[in-house]
C-alpha cells in the first residue's frame, strides 16, 4: 500500500520543476486527477460495502444456522440425559402396566431425539441415528425381558415354575439393561460432542463477524484518510501550477516590477508567461508615457527648455537650499531685443525659429547644475545656484557675447539678434518673486541703456558674508 502510494504521488504531484500553465496541461492535469480521485473514491466505498455484505451474511449465518445448531445440539443433550433415566427404571418395573409406562416414556424420549436430529447439528446425525436405532432394538429386547422377567416372577410366586427360573429370567433382564446403559451413554456423549461442536462454530463465526467490523471500521478510516490525501495534492495542484505564480503576477503588478525582462529574452513557456510577458512591455510603455508626459509637463514645447512651473519649482528648492546652507544664489533675466520686428518683417514662423536658436546657444553655455527656462514670450530665467553675482555676470557677458556672434540663417539672409541680460544674486530675507523682480528691473535698466548689454541689481552683503 505504502509502496503504490509512493509510485501515485510523483505522478499526482510532479516534484520540484515549476511546471508550465497551458490551458491543455492543466485540463489533462486534472482529467488525469480526477481519474485517480474517482478510483479511489470507487475503492475507497466499494472495500467497506463488501465487507458490509460479508457482515450481514455472517449475521445471518449466525441467527439462522449456528445459533439454532447450538440451541438444537444443547437440546439434544437435555434429552439424551432424559432418556437414559427413563431407560435406567425398566428393570425397576414391578408390574406389565409400570414397565408399559416406562416404555411409552422411553418411546417418546426417542421421539424427542429424532425430531431434534431432524433440524440439528448434521455432522454427528449419522453416528446418533444408528445409536438411537440400537437403543430403540435394545430397548424393545429389554421391554420384553421386562415383561418375561415379570411373568416369571408370578409364575414362581404361584409355585408353577421354581425360583431358579425367575434368576435366570433376571439375569438376561440385567445384561439388556447393562446394554441399554451402554447405549444411553455413548448416545450422551455423542450429544455432548455435538453441543462442543456447535458451541465452537458458534463462537469462531462471532469472532469472525467482530473481525469484519473492525476491518470495516479500519477501511473506512483509511478511506477518509485517502480522500484527505488526494484533497491536499489537489489543492497541492493548484496551488502550485496557477495560484502560487497568479499571486507572484499580482505583487509585481501590485510593486510595478512585473519580471517580463527574462520572458521577453527568451521564449514564453506558457499561457501565463505570455501574459507576464505583456503585461510586462505594458507597464514599459505605460512607464515611458509617463515619463513623456512629466517631461511635456516640465517643458516648454517650441524650444524645449523647462517652463516656468518647472523653473518655479526649482527656485524654491534652491531658495531653500541657499538659505539654510547659506550658499549664494544667481538669476540672469534675458530678453531678445526688438524681437516684434523680426516677428513683423520675418514673420512668426521665422520668430519662432530664431526663440529655438537662442535656447540652444544660450543652452550650451549653461552648466548641468544650472536651470535655463523660457520664462514666456522671448524672455529666458537663467538659475544660477552656488553663482554669486560677480559669477553670474561674468555668465551673463558670456550668453550675450554668444548671441550676439550668432548667424541665424533667414531665407537665405543672415540675421544678427541680441539679448539683453538683468541679474541679480539672493539677498537676505529675499523672496522668490523678490529675486525674480530684481532680475527683471535689471534687465529693464540694460534696454534703457541700449540693449545688447547687462545689467546687475545691486547687491548687498552676500548670505556668506
Ligand atoms: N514668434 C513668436 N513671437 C512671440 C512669441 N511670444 C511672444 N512673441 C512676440 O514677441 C514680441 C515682444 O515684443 P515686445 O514686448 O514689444 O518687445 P521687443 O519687440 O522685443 O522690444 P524690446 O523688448 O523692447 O527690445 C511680441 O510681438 C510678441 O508677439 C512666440 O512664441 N513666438
Amino acid at each position: 500500500m505504502k509502496g503504490i502510494a509512493l509510485h501515485l504521488l510523483p505522478w499526482i504531484m510532479p516534484p520540484e520543476r515549476p511546471p508550465a500553465v497551458s490551458a491543455r496541461s492543466v485540463r489533462s492535469s486534472f482529467l488525469r486527477f480526477s481519474a485517480v480521485m474517482s478510483a479511489v473514491l470507487l475503492c475507497a466505498i466499494g472495500a467497506p460495502l463488501v465487507v458490509q455484505f460479508q457482515i450481514q451474511r455472517s449475521a445471518v449465518g449466525l441467527e439462522e444456522v449456528a445459533l439454532p445448531n447450538w440451541h438444537a445440539a444443547l437440546q439434544l443433550e437435555a434429552d439424551s440425559r432424559a432418556l437414559s433415566v427413563h431407560v435406567a427404571r425398566l428393570p425397576l418395573a414391578m408390574t406389565q402396566a409400570e414397565a408399559r409406562t416406562v416404555h411409552d416414556m422411553v418411546s417418546g424420549g426417542l421421539a424427542l431425539i429424532e425430531d431434534t436430529l431432524g433440524s440439528g447439528p448434521g455432522k454427528l446425525n449419522d453416528a446418533l441415528t444408528s445409536t438411537l436405532n440400537e437403543i430403540r432394538h435394545t430397548a424393545e429386547l429389554a421391554f420384553a425381558a421386562t415383561e418375561r422377567r415379570i411373568e416369571v416372577a408370578r409364575d414362581v410366586d404361584q409355585g408353577l415354575l421354581p425360583a431358579d427360573r425367575l434368576l435366570e429370567a433376571r439375569r438376561s433382564e440385567r445384561d439388556l439393561a447393562r446394554r441399554l446403559d451402554d447405549l444411553g451413554l455413548t448416545l450422551a456423549s455423542h450429544a455432548a460432542i455435538a453441543t462442543h461442536d456447535s458451541e465452537n462454530a458458534f463462537s469462531a463465526q462471532r469472532e469472525q463477524l467482530a473481525q469484519q467490523r473492525w476491518l470495516q471500521g479500519a477501511l473506512l478510516i483509511g478511506a477518509g484518510l485517502l480522500v484527505g490525501v488526494l484533497m491536499f495534492a489537489q489543492y497541492r495542484l493548484v496551488d502550485r501550477r496557477l495560484l502560487r505564480r497568479i499571486a507572484r503576477l499580482r505583487d509585481g503588478m501590485m510593486s510595478g516590477t512585473v519580471e517580463a525582462q527574462r520572458l521577453r529574452s527568451g521564449s514564453p513557456r506558457d499561457e501565463l508567461d505570455q501574459m507576464t510577458a505583456e503585461l510586462g512591455a505594458l507597464l514599459d510603455r505605460l512607464s515611458d508615457q509617463n515619463l513623456e508626459l512629466q517631461r511635456l509637463a516640465a517643458s516648454d514645447p517650441l524650444t524645449g527648455l523647462a517652463n516656468r512651473r518647472t523653473l518655479m519649482d526649482r527656485l524654491r528648492f534652491e531658495l531653500e537650499r541657499a538659505f539654510r546652507y547659506r550658499r549664494p544664489l544667481s538669476l540672469l533675466m534675458i530678453d531678445i531685443d526688438h524681437f516684434k520686428s523680426i516677428n513683423d518683417n520675418w514673420g512668426h514662423a521665422t520668430g519662432d525659429q530664431v526663440l529655438a536658436r537662442i535656447a540652444g546657444a544660450l543652452g550650451s553655455e549653461t552648466r548641468h547644475s544650472d536651470l535655463l527656462a523660457r520664462h514666456g514670450g522671448e524672455e529666458f530665467v537663467l538659475l544660477l545656484p552656488e553663482t554669486d553675482q560677480d559669477a553670474a555676470a561674468e555668465t551673463a557677458e558670456l550668453l550675450r557675447a554668444r548671441v550676439a556672434g550668432l548667424q541665424i540663417d533667414v531665407g537665405g539672409a543672415p540675421l544678427q539678434v541680441t539679448i539683453s541680460v538683468g541679474c541679480a544674486s539672493l539677498r537676505p530675507g529675499d523672496r522668490m518673486d523678490d529675486l525674480v523682480e530684481r532680475a527683471d528691473l535689471a534687465m529693464y535698466a540694460a534696454k534703457r541703456k541700449g540693449r545688447n548689454r547687462v545689467e546687475c541689481a545691486p547687491s548687498s552683503l552676500s548670505l556668506t558674508d
